[in-house]
């Protein structure tokens, strides 16, 4: 679309706009004027005439707000065009001169960036250049941009150097977006780590940390290995040629893991409805997924969001049951002052009550919330694609037989080579956190590969395409959609530089940067439980292949319906757990 052609477009939308204001507002001032004489002769057609101007009022302020941010939308979007930085092409061209991008973006069209599956395959085309105006293949930028409603523009950005200013150097001049967070915070909390900013982040993380450290996290493997053996009594209970919906009891399990190990908690998540608490997390979940209702709800919390539905009543019911349960949990804690589970140690690490108590209550939630969805998935993709990889599943059945390593020996089962590659290869091609959001705080510069540095105003709004990264051939190889965990047998992970695409094979070895594989972020915000995540994943893992033969009838991940919200996973892991005992 040219440039005169909006032209023309704004101006008369301005006209129009404007004209409809002054209209309403003429209307306004002559509402009382209207109501005082007219009210003896026709009580009716004042009513009517009340209404029409009442509501010719609102549309027309409503319409002008409107207008004025899809302007200021319009400055920004061209501003970031200027220094290069590439926008991705309307699909359809049946909409006049293109006013689509001003009204509603990218919203009406088959895009990567709405409600489609997992995105990466849409976004890394346009990653690398196609369906940009002016870049190849070759020599794409990697960052472009795309609109939201009203021609919001949101930059994409799969630049290393870029990514790591933006998450490491300058991690608190760029913030969580709101629609993203008030999503998240439904679980957590306003003040849990993921919500929080700045020197209050700091903070928390200073407490939080220590909770995660080797030290600390190996005494709670009794309690992982419990919910394993739960799921284990589960699970045999049923013929082995039972397909398991490992779907949903990877959720329960881990729920129960963390529960268990984290908060010395009983969810019982595997009995039937579960406790209270098991039933009120599964509304709230539900609650997050993003439906159109909420995505209405989020852009407008003030107006649809109040309005009360049978959803919102049973979230709040939700939110109360998992509020006092927490609070229940930090009083049975304190009570135990020298407890080994994560609760006792948070306290423990807030005695001098850095923390107030209801922070204490959202970084409860936090880790209940971000600790059992996300490693969820994860085991769930983990058990599914093991099932579709029998050899590879054969292959780390003998490593964990072979080596006897007990499960109890966290240490030992962190230094399995194949049991670790297998893992590191799920989170590469199905990361659980599948993208994040970030929004410029202040003005601030950014440096890019391509494009040196770019001045970004407040408010724009980032993309970090993660699964795209993970999937890009230009980092990982021509093979790189392929589900290969040997592919690890030869790849370094450097740490501490942000691009090492110039010297990416170094002795027939790929070198991959920190800002390359990132299923758990990167800098000082990245996931603060990371190394509780590898234990348990490893632990359930390890225990899972030495006892059962995995299979399905799924032919691949492409049946596997993953499906994004806060988290990608799969809504398909049938799988059949054969006890190996049992076979032989
Ligand atoms: C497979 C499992 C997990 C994955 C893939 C994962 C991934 C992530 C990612 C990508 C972030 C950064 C989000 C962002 O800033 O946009 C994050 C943050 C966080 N994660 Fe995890 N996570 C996992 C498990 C856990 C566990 C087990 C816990 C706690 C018990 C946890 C607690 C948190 C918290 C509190 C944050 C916020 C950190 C901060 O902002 O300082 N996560 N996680």
């Amino acid at each position: 679309m040219g440039g005169n052609g909006f032209s023309i477009i704004q101006d008369s939308a301005v006209v129009t706009f404007q004209a409809l204001h002054d209209q309403a507002s003429a209307l306004a001032f002559a509402l009382p004027k209207i109501s005082s004489t007219v009210v003896t002769n026709d009580a009716a057609i004042e009513f009517r005439t009340v209404s029409k101007v009442a509501v010719g009022s609102l549309v027309a302020w409503f319409m002008l707000k409107a207008f004025k941010e899809a302007m200021a939308n319009r400055r920004l979007a061209r501003k970031l065009r200027a220094q290069g930085i590439p926008e991705q092409k309307l699909q359809s061209r049946w909409w006049m001169l293109g006013l689509q991008r001003y009204l509603v973006g990218h919203a009406v069209e088959p895009s990567p960036h709405l409600f489609s599956e997992c995105r990466a395959s849409q976004q890394l085309p346009i990653i690398h250049g196609e369906d940009v105006d002016g870049w190849g293949c070759s020599d794409a930028p990697k960052v472009y941009l795309f609109r939201l409603f009203l021609g919001i523009p949101v930059v994409v950005l799969a630049d290393p150097k870029a990514l790591h200013a933006m998450l490491t150097l300058k991690s608190y001049s760029f913030v969580k977006p709101t629609n993203p967070v008030k999503l998240v915070s439904n679980i957590t909390g306003t003040m849990g780590m993921l919500m929080i900013e700045g020197d209050v982040h700091k903070r928390h993380r200073r407490i939080a940390n220590p909770l995660f450290n080797l030290k600390a996290l190996k005494p709670l493997v009794p309690a992982i290995l419990a919910s394993l053996d739960e799921f284990f009594a589960l699970v045999d209970q049923q013929p082995a040629s039972t397909l398991i919906p490992f779907h949903e009891l990877s959720s329960q399990l881990t729920l129960n893991a963390i529960g268990h190990a984290a908060m010395g908690y009983n969810f019982d998540a595997f009995n039937g409805q579960g406790s209270r608490v098991t039933a009120a997390y599964r509304n709230m979940l539900q609650h997050t997924s993003l439906t159109p209702w909420t995505l209405l709800t989020l852009q407008f919390p003030g107006t649809i969001g109040k309005i009360p539905t049978l959803q919102s009543h049973r979230f709040q019911n939700a939110f109360k049951v998992v509020e006092s349960a927490v609070k229940d949990m930090l009083q049975n804690a304190s009570k135990h002052p020298d407890g080994h589970m994560l609760i006792h140690e948070l306290l423990r690490q807030n005695e001098q009550d850095v923390l107030s108590e209801y922070e204490l209550v959202c970084e409860v939630r936090s880790f209940l919330g971000a600790g059992h969805e996300t490693t969820a998935a994860a085991i769930s993709s983990l058990v599914l694609l093991l099932a579709l990889h029998p050899t590879i599943q054969q292959e780390l059945h003998d490593e964990v037989e072979s080596t006897a390593v007990a499960l109890e020996d966290s240490d030992a089962l962190a230094k399995l080579p194949l049991l670790n590659k297998v893992i590191n290869e799920m989170f590469r091609l199905y990361p659980p956190t599948f993208t994040t959001y970030r929004e410029a705080a202040t003005d601030v510069t950014l440096p890019m590969a391509a494009l040196g540095a770019i001045e970004i105003p407040a408010g724009t709004r980032f993309e970090i395409p993660i699964r795209a990264i993970h999937m890009d051939p230009s980092i990982w190889g021509d093979d790189a959609a392929m589900w290969n965990p040997h592919r690890w047998d030869t790849i370094d992970l450097v740490h501490g530089t942000s691009d090492v695409s110039a010297n990416r094979i170094v002795k027939g070895r790929r070198q991959i940067g920190p800002y390359d594989f990132m299923p758990f972020l990167a800098g000082p915000r990245a996931c603060v439980g990371r190394q509780f995540a590898l234990m348990e994943l490893r632990l359930f893992l390890a225990g899972i292949v030495q006892r059962y033969t995995l299979k399905t009838d799924i032919k691949s991940m492409d049946d596997a319906n993953l499906t994004c919200a806060i988290t990608m996973r799969s809504t398909n892991a049938w799988v059949r757990f054969e006890q190996r005992s049992a076979r032989a």
